[in-house]
């Protein structure tokens, strides 16, 4: 297998950590640089935690990808930095693999249309995790035979970004199966605003953020006499990381832009 050379945005993060940490012990991948808020300039291997691995450090995304011609960016940092990142890497025709969650329709999209004039791949995943990824379909099955559904997704109180990436494509992907409709009596009332959560196409989400948890989500069907709950959890980091390979993998076989696993493993 040929030798994919691989750049990690956030190698500090809880995420990138893990991600160096794949990188590391995987045959056919090397690490070629990290790109990171400080340190530039720097060596990794200098970086507390990070003793024996050495990849150079870039403040500048540009720059990286210039002087290091990767194959692959795996972002793993915030919205703002993740689609900055994203961006200059197909415009340096590195294929980029973006975990980072917070992308609205237009970012996608705008990357999207920048992969297809470049012709390469790029994947952006809101989640990792074969287990999430499943509860994704399995909600999208119910939804055609149980279309009141709200969603509730649980996270550590770090996250920055609300509602979680996962939430809003499991929101889209039941909206592909199910009319829009408006949930709950007609003349509900919020007394307290917020108290119905967020709506995607008329899908409530609600947003839990407590210290101790890592990442979950419960989708709820309810039905005449009945309901049915999926649930996901990941209880640690380690839970995505199978995904990162796998996109990792994929995304040099791609022409065009992939948003969401679900697309990849059948
Ligand atoms: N797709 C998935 O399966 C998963 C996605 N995530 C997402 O991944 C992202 C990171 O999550 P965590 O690791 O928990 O966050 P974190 O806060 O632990 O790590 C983010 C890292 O990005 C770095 N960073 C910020 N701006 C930067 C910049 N301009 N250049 C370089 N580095 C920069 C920070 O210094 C920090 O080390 C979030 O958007 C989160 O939602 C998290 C878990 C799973
Ligand atoms: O920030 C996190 O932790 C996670 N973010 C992703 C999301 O927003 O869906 C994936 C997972 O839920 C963990």
């Amino acid at each position: 297998m040929e030798t994919i050379r691989i750049v990690i945005a956030g190698p500090r993060g809880r995420m990138g950590r893990e991600a160096v940490s794949l990188v590391q012990k995987t045959d056919h991948f090397q690490l070629a640089a990290v790109i990171d808020r400080k340190n530039d300039g720097g060596n990794l291997a200098d970086v507390e935690g990070f003793s024996g691995i050495h990849a150079p450090i870039y403040t500048d995304a540009a720059r990286c990808f210039e002087e290091i011609k990767p194959d692959v960016l795996i972002d793993l940092t915030t919205p703002e930095a993740g689609k900055k990142h994203a961006e200059i890497a197909l415009r340096y025709g590195v294929r980029p693999v973006v975990g980072t969650t917070g992308f609205t329709d237009e970012d996608i999209q705008r990357l999207t249309t920048l992969a297809e004039e470049k012709g390469i791949g790029a994947i952006i995943a809101p989640n990792f995790a074969i287990g999430a990824i499943l509860m994704m379909k399995f909600a999208q099955m119910a939804a055609k035979y149980f279309p009141d559904v709200e969603i509730i997704e649980l996270h550590h109180d770090q996250k920055l970004d609300a509602p979680s990436g996962t939430a809003v494509k499991t929101a889209q992907l039941i909206s592909m199966v199910r009319p829009t409709k408006k949930q709950g009596h007609p003349d509900e009332k919020e007394t307290l605003a917020g108290a119905r959560g967020a709506t995607y196409d008329g899908i409530p989400i609600h947003s839990v953020r407590l210290p101790g948890l890592i990442a979950h989500q419960e989708v709820i069907f309810g039905g005449n006499g009945q309901a049915l709950t999926i649930r996901h959890d990941s209880f640690n980091r380690a839970s995505f990381m199978s995904g990162v390979k796998l996109s990792v993998e994929t995304v040099m076989k791609l022409h065009t832009l992939v948003y969401g696993l679900e697309h990849i493993i059948e």
